[in-house]
């Protein structure tokens, strides 16, 4: 029978115990911030079960790791800590255990509705990279700023392009993103343009939290990354087209990009994603045998875009895509992020790149879903080309089993013009 908790969850909650993601939240405004697992409509204070001694397996009974204000600490203790804590978290709230059932004070003091808690940055970000591993995303790119005949350069087929982006600028779901300004094309003979960005745009990611890592020198074999890898979440990584596309060449973005990025409060851990593992696409040619791993697999993650005009009730989907979409795998990325010898530490946050899948209705972004701005998206009644000033933009993401959801809740942000 499939694991039930003693907690009332809906058949389309994100989170039932089936899950069980991690975050970092305050109960009251003025309360130090705490680890915490997403359970139905509350959140559990790990710190509390720690006090309460109820974590009494190996790796974490008398460990601080859950009495600390980000989950670094945590995921630098690994795979076999994770799971751990897993199994006593899912043993502890299941529907026939009654050490916290039974226990109304305990109850009262460690789940916390999720209404009133605010989340924070579930982790210190040292370092944030940013791949671009969505072929169809590196194909529609390329034809808009390079040419049809050469779109996707020979390299990208052998190694999982990135970059290193911005960890200073990354906030949680809820911030607000301020127009950035700066420089844009120029036209004809005049000079470049300065104001605010007129193209701003989203890009529909996703993004792993890297656990352990690795020392400077020591490479991470591409069939032990998965190990490296403690979860997912939901990422946005706003980009000001216009911006961008006169600075990065040659040397790649920088301002276009780094005036913000988004993620999602929940982290969404490898075992609880598990289930939902499918195939990664072949790939033609074979990559070299650093990056050639024994399974190669992918997530079925729903993921999903609406934007919310200012002023509006009703937000309005602009497209559907899907983490299966990807053709290097986040293993691969990992393995081949440290094959030079760079060192990875526990909570730096790798991006997919844009997920884009093959249909027009599956883009990414809205660059490629109103072709550099060539075509009008159509918004209940109003149309956009880029994001105005107003638009609330918001991602969610869900896999979905027998009769429950594994889902990241939601990643949101609102535009707010330019100072
Ligand atoms: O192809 C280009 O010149 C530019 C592509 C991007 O802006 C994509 C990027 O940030 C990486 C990604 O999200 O896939
Ligand atoms: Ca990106
Ligand atoms: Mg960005």
């Amino acid at each position: 029978m499939a694991l039930k908790s003693f907690i009332e969850v809906g058949p389309d909650s994100h989170f039932p115990i089936q899950n069980l993601p991690f975050g970092i939240f305050k109960p009251e405004p003025t309360s130090p911030p705490r680890p915490g697992v997403a359970i139905g409509d509350y959140v559990l204070d790990l710190s509390t079960i720690s006090v309460s001694g109820l974590f009494e397996g190996p790796f974490l009974s008398g460990s601080d790791c859950f009495l600390q204000p980000n989950l670094n600490k945590f995921l630098a203790l690994g795979r076999p800590a994770w799971k751990e804590a897993r199994t006593t978290l899912q043993n502890l709230l299941s529907a026939d255990e009654a050490k916290l059932r039974d226990n109304p004070n305990l109850r009262e003091k460690s789940l916390v509705p999720m209404s009133k808690v605010e989340m924070l940055l579930p982790i210190a970000i040292g370092d944030y990279t940013d791949f671009f591993s969505s072929m169809h995303h590196a194909r529609n790119c390329g034809i808009m700023f390079r040419g049809p005949e050469n779109a996707i350069n020979p390299n990208w087929f052998q190694l999982p392009i990135a970059y290193h982006g911005r960890s200073s600028s990354i906030v949680v779901s809820g911030t607000d993103i301020i127009r950035p300004r700066g420089q844009g094309h120029p036209s004809g003979k005049s000079p470049p343009y300065f104001g605010p960005s007129r193209k701003l745009d989203f890009e529909l990611e996703m993004a792993a939290v890297v656990g352990p890592g690795n020392e400077l020198g020591k490479p991470v074999d591409v069939n032990e990354a998965g190990d490296h890898i403690f979860g997912l979440v939901l990422m946005n990584d706003w980009s000001a087209r216009d911006i961008q596309a006169w600075e990065y060449v040659p040397l790649g973005p920088f301002l276009g990009k780094s005036f913000g990025t988004t993620i999602s409060p929940w982290i969404v851990t490898l075992d609880a994603l598990e289930p939902f593992a499918c195939d990664a696409p072949k790939q033609d040619p074979q990559p070299l045998p650093y990056l050639a791993e024994k399974i190669s697999k992918n997530y079925d993650i729903s993921l999903e875009v609406q934007i919310k005009p200012a002023g509006q009730e009703d937000s309005c989907v602009v497209t559907r895509s899907n983490f299966n979409h990807l053709y290097w795998t986040v293993t691969q990325q990992l393995a081949h992020h440290t094959i030079n010898g760079c060192n990875l530490r526990p909570g730096d946050l790798l991006g997919t790149g844009t997920i884009s899948g093959p249909e027009p209705e599956s883009y990414g972004c809205l660059l490629e879903l109103t072709w550099n701005g060539q075509k009008s998206l159509s918004l209940n009644g109003t149309t956009r080309k880029f994001l105005e000033d107003g638009d609330e933009v918001v991602f969610s993401g869900c896999s979905k089993g027998d009769g429950y959801k594994v889902g990241f809740g939601t990643c949101s942000g609102k535009i707010l013009p330019s100072p």
